[in-house]
Formats: structure tokens, sequence, C-alpha cells
């Protein structure tokens, strides 16, 4: 991992190639069908079912290890109490990276690993792009530039939803947002119940918060973390596959007349790449050189994408 660190000796994290870490799936069985497999696949994310028998089958054999870890923990903690009546939390995975580096595709394939373990855990996925402020907000603000940065985010709703989680409460409501409307629908709710393990992606989920002035104790969303990934590729890469994505969306969801990004399908193709190469550099590049890249080194694992979406190197914070 390049500008990880030069060795492993002095760094937090060990280092392994992409075959290194397919050795590590062991015995575990591939539980997802191709067909499957399709349907979680995000627009423009050439990554298929060896991929996952490659590198996710390992990945979901170590949160295994953690999950486990957190259930043998949490029994101590109640034998320590001398109480059996405390509830067991749920597990919150955090899956932190770039704008179009294909954050929603490992989620929705770790969500479908996970649920078919053994045990069968409930798991639950929840994206933090229902906790931007509304259009209209954003609008009042001047930060319509600045969707996806720290300040375009509710961080208060973003604590108190992962607060209520961590507390143990049922029927926690997270909003929630729509690509085609470009903004948070008013009034729309997922609701989770107890899940066993909570999947939390979103591009900022690993930002440390400001620190209060006013005496006010204020945790950071990686507070409430049990296990953090960080998806990461060459933003060379990325702006790639944001303009692909884009020039796809173009021929496909802008389409629809209720799309706000409607008129860019109406647009020459070399009118509308010039739109997404704005949209790349001075929103989306912006906010992974000032706000996403700095937190990499937060996360338990990282997985570093090459070409084509697959994965090439994985650092793993050591114990
Ligand atoms: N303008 C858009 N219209 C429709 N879907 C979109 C649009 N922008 C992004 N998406 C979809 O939203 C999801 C999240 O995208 P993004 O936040 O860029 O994260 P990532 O690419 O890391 O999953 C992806 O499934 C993507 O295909
Ligand atoms: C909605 C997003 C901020 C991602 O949100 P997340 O779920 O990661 O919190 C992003 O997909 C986005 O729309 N960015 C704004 C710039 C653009 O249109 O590309």
């Amino acid at each position: 991992m390049d500008q990880l660190a030069p060795t492993e000796k002095y760094s937090p994290f060990r280092f392994f190639s992409a075959e290194q870490w397919s050795q590590f799936r062991a015995d575990t069985p591939l539980t997802l069908s191709d067909d499957e497999f399709r349907r979680l696949r995000s627009l423009n994310d050439p990554v298929d079912l060896a991929e996952v028998e490659r590198i996710y089958l390992s990945l979901s054999r170590l949160l295994s290890a953690h999950v486990e870890a957190s259930q043998l923990l949490f029994r101590q903690r109640q034998a320590f109490f001398n109480a059996v009546d405390i509830v067991k939390t749920p597990f919150i995975i955090g899956i932190a990276g770039s704008v179009a580096v294909g954050k929603s595709t490992t989620a929705r394939v770790l969500k479908e690993l996970l649920a078919r373990w053994p045990s069968s855990p409930k798991v639950d996925l929840i994206t933090t792009d229902g906790f931007l402020l509304p259009n209209e907000v954003l609008r009042r603000e001047n930060l319509m530039e600045r969707k996806g940065f720290p300040d375009s985010y509710d961080v208060g709703a973003l604590l108190r939803f992962l607060s209520g989680i961590k507390s143990a409460q049922r029927d926690v409501r997270a909003p929630v947002y729509s690509h085609l409307t470009y903004d948070v629908i008013p009034g729309e709710f997922v609701t989770i119940d107890r899940p066993d393990i909570l999947i939390f992606e979103g591009i900022n989920v690993l930002q440390p918060g400001k620190l209060p002035q006013d005496g006010k104790i204020v945790p950071f969303l990686s507070d409430f973390f049990d296990f953090a990934i960080y998806i990461d590729a060459d933003e060379k890469l990325i702006h790639q596959w944001y303009i692909s994505r884009f020039m796809r969306l173009r021929e496909t969801a802008f389409r629809n007349p209720d799309s706000f990004f409607h008129r860019y399908s109406q647009l020459s193709e070399e009118s509308a790449r010039a739109i997404a190469e704005g949209l790349w550099t001075n929103i989306n590049l912006k906010n992974l050189r000032e706000n996403i890249l700095p937190t990499r080194a937060r996360a338990d694992i990282i997985l570093r994408k090459g070409a084509d979406h697959l994965i090439e190197e994985v650092a793993l914070r050591k114990l």
C-alpha cells in the first residue's frame, strides 16, 4: 500500500496482496449465487463472483471472528455485573471511501454474506446520505456545491441515530435519500429494530467531528463503530469511475423526467462530460482530498482497488 507506510515493521497495519488475502478464506463457503450477486451490484461496478470468493469471503470470516469475540466479551460483562437482563447492542461496521469508489456494492455484498452465516444474524444496512441536509437548506446556506462535505450533513441527527442504536433502543429511525430527486425524501424513514449487525456506509463516516468549545461532550461517529472499513483507490481511477458512471446514468436514470439531472440527458455527450468533470473536480475530488482520504488510517481494514474495481492490496490494523 504505497502511500501508507514504507515498512510494515513501523506501521500499525499488516499488508497483504490480494492473493495472500484470499488464502484466509479457509473453508468459508460461498453462499451467494451469481444471480443474487448481480442484483447487489451497483451500476457500472464490474466486480464479479470471483472477486467475492477472492476477497470478500476472507473478510466475512474475519468479521465473524470479531463479532464472536464481541459476543464473548458481552457474556463476560454479564458475568462481571452478575446481570443477565442487559441486552447486547448491535455490532456496527462502518464503511468509508470516496464517492464512486464502490462502497454500496461492498456494503450490500457484506450484508448478504454476513446474514448467511450459520448463526443467521439479523443484518441491516444504512447509508448516510439520508442524513444530508435537504436541498432547501443547502441552497439557503449556500452549500449545494458542498453536498457530501461534513457541513452538508445533519451531524446531530447522525449522532442521535447511532446513540439510539448503541443504547439498544428499538425502532430507531433513519431518513432516506433519493438519487433520483437528488434530495432527502420528506417524511420517509427506515426503521432499525435491534439487528445483530448494522452496516453504516457513507463517505464521511470516519470523520472526526469538530471539538466543541462550550464544554459539551460530543462523540465522533466512529466512536460507535466496532469495526471500520475504508475502500481505497488511486484518485485517477476513481475519477474515471465517476465519469463513466455519470455517462451511463445519462443514458439510464437521467432519462427519467423526474430525475434532478434530467437536463443532462438532453445535452450533447461532450457537454454532459464537461458537467461530470466539473462535479468531480469541484465537489467530489475536493471532498476526497480534504475530508475523506485523511481518515483512511483510522480504519481497521483498508481495501485498495486497482483497475476494474478489483482489490489489489489489503491493509489490516494490527491487534
Ligand atoms: N445521480 C445518481 N443517480 C442515480 N444513482 C446514483 C447517482 N449517483 C450515485 N448513484 C448510485 O448511488 C450509490 C452510491 O453512490 P456513491 O455515494 O457514489 O458511492 P459508491 O460508488 O462508493 O457506492 C451507487 O449505487 C450509485 O450507483
Ligand atoms: C449523496 C452523496 C453525497 C453520497 O452520500 P453518502 O451516502 O456517502 O453520505 C454523493 O453521492 C453525491 O451526490 N455527491 C454530490 C456531488 C455529485 O452529484 O456527484
